[in-house]
């Protein structure tokens, strides 16, 4: 195994198989009536296009998208920028360096459950500044102010950036007031929780792998925040377990298409109607992979919580309510340096929580 860090083996249940199973049936939905105003009138189209959000949101947690009106040179943009930036020396990439507390830049020793990803990451948020606890501990009340770090090379990444997150944001509410539909509630239910968002954009590189059998590009985990959208290159490794049976398969790639995948606050939200499906990122030794995930997630201050229209005495409230900003800042700290504790996960807050699951 020559000179790789034993803090990228993955312990042998979750090691990857080679040869996994390329998914048939994760939905492929067609956004294209939404480009049409006309379609807000047609109840018939509106309504057949909110049941396959439903269906897929309930049997998968995952779904493609295509016809969803990001323009492609708004796509091409950011992945170029991506590309010329991991191509840098690791000493330029590091002058942008992540940090405890700057949580934006540039990061290559990411830790999933406690397990090195194969992989190097630049995040950059979308509201400038950002607001997040200032520590995850529940009795500290400072909020502090974050802004991103921009590389000089190349230098256009930061317009191409801000670019793609107006995007990227246009269509994670459409898709959030879909979803609301889908449950019966009314379409902006979510849309105020987002006020002050703590969304922000990964660019994920994943370099050839010497030991693909034994190390991961991402660990397996389910995303905290409420959606997220997915872009990836034509190299494929993303991997989802299927609800039906709990095997790993693989999404298969969609040249300009987008992978969505329903996050643990929707679950919490949907009182479990919806579940956030885990999944992980297997990477190869022959070619290197790019990804670009934009996280969707609520204002630091949100109480996060099952709908109250959701609850009723037949099916009780499955959680109780937990602050985002502090879920989302111990996540953090413990991606930032390995713990020999176990991640924060919402069964924690769950009301029957008896399980590890
Ligand atoms: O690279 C991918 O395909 C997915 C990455 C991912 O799951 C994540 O960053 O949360
Ligand atoms: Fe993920």
């Amino acid at each position: 195994m020559g000179e790789v860090d034993s803090a990228f083996i993955q312990e042998l249940e979750h090691r990857p198989k080679l040869n996994v199973v390329e998914a048939g049936g994760i939905p492929v939905i067609d956004l294209s009536p939404l480009n049409h105003p006309e379609f807000y009138d047609d109840p018939g189209v509106l309504h057949s296009l909110i049941k396959e959000i439903g269906d897929a949101c309930k049997n998968w947690g995952f779904f493609q998208v295509i016809n969803h009106g990001v323009p492609s040179e708004v796509q091409i943009g950011i992945e170029t920028a991506a590309r010329k930036f991991f191509a840098l020396e690791t000493e330029e990439k590091r002058k942008v360096r992540r940090d405890e507390n700057i949580v934006y830049g540039y990061y290559d020793t990411e830790h999933t459950k406690n397990v090195r990803d194969w992989k190097e990451v630049f995040d950059f948020t979308i509201e400038n500044p950002t607001l997040l606890p200032a520590s995850h501990k529940t009795e500290d009340k400072e909020v502090q102010e974050l802004r991103n770090q921009w590389p000089e090379y190349p230098p256009e990444l930061r317009e191409a950036g801000e670019e793609y997150a107006r995007a990227m944001e246009r269509l994670s509410y459409t898709l959030l007031e879909l979803i609301a539909l889908s449950l019966g509630l009314p379409k902006k239910r979510f849309n105020g929780f987002f006020q002050d968002q703590t969304s922000f954009i990964r660019l994920n590189h994943y370099p050839p792998c010497p030991i693909p059998d034994l190390a991961l590009g991402v660990g397996r985990h389910k995303d905290g925040g409420a959606l997220t959208v997915l872009a990836q290159d034509d190299v494929g490794g993303l991997d989802v377990k299927r609800k039906s049976d709990g095997e790993w398969v693989r999404v298969k790639p969609v040249p300009y298409s987008y992978i969505i995948n329903v996050g643990d606050i929707i679950q919490v939200w949907s009182n479990e109607k919806y579940e956030s499906v885990e999944h992980r990122v297997m990477v190869n030794s022959e070619r290197e992979r790019f990804s670009i995930p934009f996280f969707f997630n609520p204002g630091h201050e949100v109480m996060v919580k099952p709908i109250e229209e959701l609850i009723s005495e037949e099916s009780p409230a499955k959680y109780k309510e937990y602050n985002w900003g502090k879920f989302f800042k111990t996540r953090k700290t413990s991606n930032f340096k390995k713990l020999d504790v176990e991640n924060i996960q919402i069964h924690h807050f769950s009301i029957s929580d008896s399980s590890d699951k």
